[in-house]
């Protein structure tokens, strides 16, 4: 909690001195030297009802139910006008660090739902009204990144939700689009009847993303030969995990074809990390803020013939969007996790309450979701949300798959029209 406590503290303290100067302005009469005070407008048309106020500090604007606060500089550096932003390029064309920090509009006027700003140097700025409330604070703050469904075993089987067919998910942007939704919304899917081949299984990863290669290489392929010094590559059971929590951006995204298996169990496990991670907020708020604010290393180190790797990545069990505290990306691998030595005696005992609190959750029955995969069956993993994990097997197994750079396929979702 002390990390926490550090920044709340930073910006109480920032208040307080901002509270002060106001104070000591006000009583020595500096008041008058400032015309723009606070102006309040108030203007009220059959379409909209749009207020504003113009404070020392900011621009106040209530809108479409939303109050919001503008800095002067933000509202400058936000410019569209020709000469500040080039509209083909969709890039910034002001130099930013060109504007007065103390910088104020001269005069502010509502046309219908434009507003114009002129400023001292006579440059005007449009801000169309609906342009202001999405792309404000307050705006973006009510609003999710990522829509999600958060499911236990029982949900995600009610929503029956349907595999894709591979010609559809190969030759047309609907079977792909349809994919695409359910694996954003549920952070699984399913393309069936795939040739079982490694060529195969890369086209169809090639479709949605570019390939992440990683030091296990770009189309992985591997059965349990001990081939690499990796709990993966026996017959032994595994339990729920993300993998390469090892990296500084752990993999996005895993697909798993099983290209062949004579023998019994090995059976994956499914569990969506964010529904667990949703109850552990719900019933200990102050352990969810724990597990999302102190930062922990993972770490893989090989040395198995040719192989020889030493990997750390470093970050808190659970990523966090901190504007809106929307859950962005679970790092859960105790197999993986390195000794912890960045956190105080203190911390780390409440720190271990939290993770057994999450793990708890992460184990009932109940969140469990169990398949079998087969040849021809595809399965995609968000693996910045599910955990998958493994039944313990006999006989031969053969899985092939790859990691996908998570951008690729985020980008691809927004191409065809998804939120993501
Ligand atoms: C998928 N593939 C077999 C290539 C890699 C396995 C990586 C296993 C590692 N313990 C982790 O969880 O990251
Ligand atoms: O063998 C499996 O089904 C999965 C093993 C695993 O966790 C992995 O390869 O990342
Ligand atoms: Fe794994």
């Amino acid at each position: 909690m002390w990390y926490y406590r550090m920044s709340y503290l930073q910006s109480r303290l920032k208040n307080l001195l901002k509270a002060r100067v106001i104070q000591a302005l006000e009583q020595s009469n500096f008041k008058s030297l400032f015309p723009l005070a606070i102006h309040r407008h108030h203007t009220a048309s059959k379409t909209q009802n749009c207020t504003w106020q113009q404070h020392e500090d900011h621009f106040e604007l209530q809108y479409a139910n939303t109050v919001m606060h503008f800095d002067y500089v933000w509202l400058r550096d936000h410019c569209r006008s020709a000469s500040c932003y080039n509209s083909k390029t969709h890039q910034r064309s002001l130099d930013t660090a060109s504007v007065d920090l103390y910088i104020k509009p001269k005069t502010i006027h509502l046309d219908e739902t434009t507003l114009f700003f002129t400023w001292p140097d006579g440059h005007v700025t449009r801000y169309d009204l609906d342009w202001l409330v999405k792309n404000s604070y307050e705006g973006q703050k009510k609003k999710v990144i990522q829509p999600r469904i958060l499911w236990n075993a029982e949900i995600y089987q009610q929503a029956q939700i349907p595999s894709v067919d591979f010609q559809s998910f190969l030759e047309t942007n609907e079977g792909l689009k349809m994919f695409l939704q359910n694996f954003l919304l549920y952070g699984i899917a399913f393309v069936e009847n795939v040739p079982p081949t490694q060529e195969h299984t890369e086209k169809l990863a090639e479709r949605i993303s570019l390939i992440r290669e990683t030091i296990y290489g770009r189309m992985w392929y591997f059965t349990s030969d001990f081939s690499r010094d990796d709990t993966a590559y026996t017959k032994l059971a595994l339990d729920r995990h993300t993998d390469t929590t090892y990296f500084q951006e752990p993999c996005g995204i895993q697909v798993f074809h099983c290209l062949k298996h004579e023998g019994t169990g090995g059976r994956t496990l499914l569990v969506d990390g964010f529904y667990a991670a949703e109850k552990v907020l719900q019933k200990a708020p102050e352990e969810f803020e724990l597990l999302s604010k102190v930062p922990l290393k993972h770490e893989y180190i090989e040395n198995v013939g040719e192989c020889h790797n030493h990997m750390i990545g470093v970050g808190p069990l659970l990523n966090i969007y901190p504007w809106n505290k929307e859950l962005y990306l679970i790092r859960y691998n105790n197999y993986d996790r390195a000794v912890i030595n960045t956190v105080p005696y203190d911390v780390v005992h409440r720190w271990y309450t939290a993770h057994r609190t999450l793990t708890v959750e992460l184990r009932r029955p109940e969140n469990e979701l169990w398949v079998k995969l087969k040849p021809g069956k595809v399965l995609f993993i968000d693996n910045w949300r599910v955990l998958h994990g493994r039944e313990s097997f006999t006989g031969y197994r053969q899985l092939c798959g790859c990691y996908l750079t998570r951008d690729d396929v985020l980008n691809t979702a927004r191409l065809l029209g998804l939120q993501a």
